[in-house]
């Protein structure tokens, strides 16, 4: 397909998510089903065009006056991409699967391109509801943060230390990935998405298949690394879903002491086993939920840590996933919240004394995070917030302190700040 055909399929396909009001991920297996002409290198490029136009589908219609799939997606060319009108213009040529020629109002609105006067929640590519919410955290960093939740997501790795030495050997390994270090994760490398966003099959390379290497966030590897885990804990990874969480504190636990790790949707749970077999993990029991019975009941009072990786709104991954933000609806921020309630008070229980839980989100709404854990304090007196000294005084993390922003009860790492997805990590300690 041409470069044009590949527009024209992207705005295609937009046009299909806004009409029938289903996810991207859905809109662009269609495509692919019914066109299938169209190459894996051509279904990459639409697919990426379109995740393009979702990040910045406020401040491109708001430059186009206009929301329609068309002009999001010729305005995300301008501000995304960076084209200028006349390369815009090349493209919409009419000819045979091409869009349709730019109108006089079209070249104007591209020509300048102004989003000077754009409101916040245009300005930051959000949906309008929630900028009370995110104000609170960002107040007049409100803006350059989540413009900086707009744009593409690097690709992170975290190099598994139970099966490889160091990061350099992992590094020198694969010269060809043109990976560089994360600047904050002592374990992270990182490969920058290529022009037309794709990133290599890192998942075909024979050192990930032998567990080097797991695709992990930096933000995520440094909250596991904030939780403290040590050699010799017992520990409950409460909300292990697909067990990114568990593999690194298994690494840092090297192999010795336990985790079980649970979560109350055994679907969810069931890639865990594979991982933990590749990433050679020895020490962690996959306790599988069976008809609703609490799979960890026999640990109450017995753990040392409890991580609590919680279901919530994922706001703070935004970058990868910009279909969510236009998704979201106020009433799933409540359910969110119920369910960061249940979690917490069943980690509560599993708790021994001097124990403690360490509270994880990707979201950066203060309502997912230290009002979660405000709440739960009031609910269960015998828990205090450890200290930002404590937090960011584990070896080899003491840099963290000028990266991330402090909140009342933990830390926020944020886009524009740590340059990672938004975490919020807390750790209660229990008297
Ligand atoms: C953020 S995800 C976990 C991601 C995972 N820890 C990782 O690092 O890959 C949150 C998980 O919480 C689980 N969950 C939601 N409510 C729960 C509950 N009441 N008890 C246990 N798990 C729960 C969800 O099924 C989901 O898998």
């Amino acid at each position: 397909m041409t470069p044009a055909a590949r527009i024209s399929a992207a705005i295609e396909v937009l046009a299909d998510i806004d009409a029938r009001r289903r996810p991207a991920s859905d809109a662009l297996k269609d495509w692919g089903l019914s066109h299938r002409f169209a190459g894996s290198k051509d279904r990459a490029a639409i697919a990426s065009l379109v995740y393009d136009a979702l990040r910045r589908k406020a401040s491109a219609g708001w430059i186009m006056g206009d929301n329609a799939p068309r002009a999001v997606v010729l305005g995300m060319l301008r501000l995304q991409r960076g084209l200028n009108v006349d390369a815009i213009a090349a493209l919409c040529s009419g000819e045979r699967f091409a869009p349709e020629p730019l109108s006089a109002n079209e070249r104007e609105r591209l020509d300048k391109a102004d989003l000077s006067g754009a409101p916040p929640h245009i300005a930051g590519d959000f949906p309008d509801w929630i900028e009370p919410f995110l104000q609170r955290l960002l107040g007049d960093d409100l803006v350059p943060e989540m413009q900086a939740l707009a744009t593409r997501a690097p690709l992170d790795l975290r190099v598994n230390t139970l099966k490889v030495s160091s990061r350099e050997e992992a590094h020198d390994a694969l010269p060809h990935l043109g990976a560089v270090e994360t600047p904050l994760s002592p374990l992270g490398l990182r490969i920058m998405p290529g022009e037309d966003g794709r990133g290599p099959a890192v998942q075909s390379e024979p050192e990930f298949l032998k567990g080097w290497l797991e695709i992990q966030d930096e933000g995520s590897q440094l909250v596991a690394l904030l939780s403290g885990a040590e050699p010799g804990e017992q520990v409950v990874d409460l909300c292990a879903g697909g067990g990114g969480k568990t593999l690194a504190l298994a690494a840092m636990m090297e192999n010795h002491g336990q985790i079980y790790a649970t979560d109350n949707d055994a679907r969810r749970l069931a890639p865990i086993h594979e991982r933990l077999t590749r990433a050679g993990v020895r020490n962690v029991q996959v306790r599988t939920p069976r008809n609703k019975a609490d799979a960890v009941s026999d640990l109450d009072g017995r753990i040392d840590c409890v991580l609590v990786d919680a279901p919530c709104t994922g706001v703070g991954t935004w970058r990868r996933n910009p279909d969510a933000k236009w998704r979201l609806r106020p009433g799933s921020l409540e359910t969110r919240r119920k369910e960061q309630a249940t979690v917490l008070d069943r980690a509560a229980r599993l708790v021994k004394p001097g124990g403690r839980i360490v509270y994880i989100t990707c979201s950066i709404l203060p309502e997912e995070n230290d009002d979660a854990l405000s709440s739960f304090v009031e609910r269960h007196e015998g828990f205090r917030p450890v200290s930002h000294e404590e937090l960011l005084g584990k070896p080899g993390l003491g840099f963290l302190k000028n990266a991330t922003r402090r909140t009342a009860y933990g830390l926020q790492l944020t886009p524009q700040q740590t340059g990672t997805d938004g975490f919020f990590v807390a750790v209660l300690r229990k008297a």
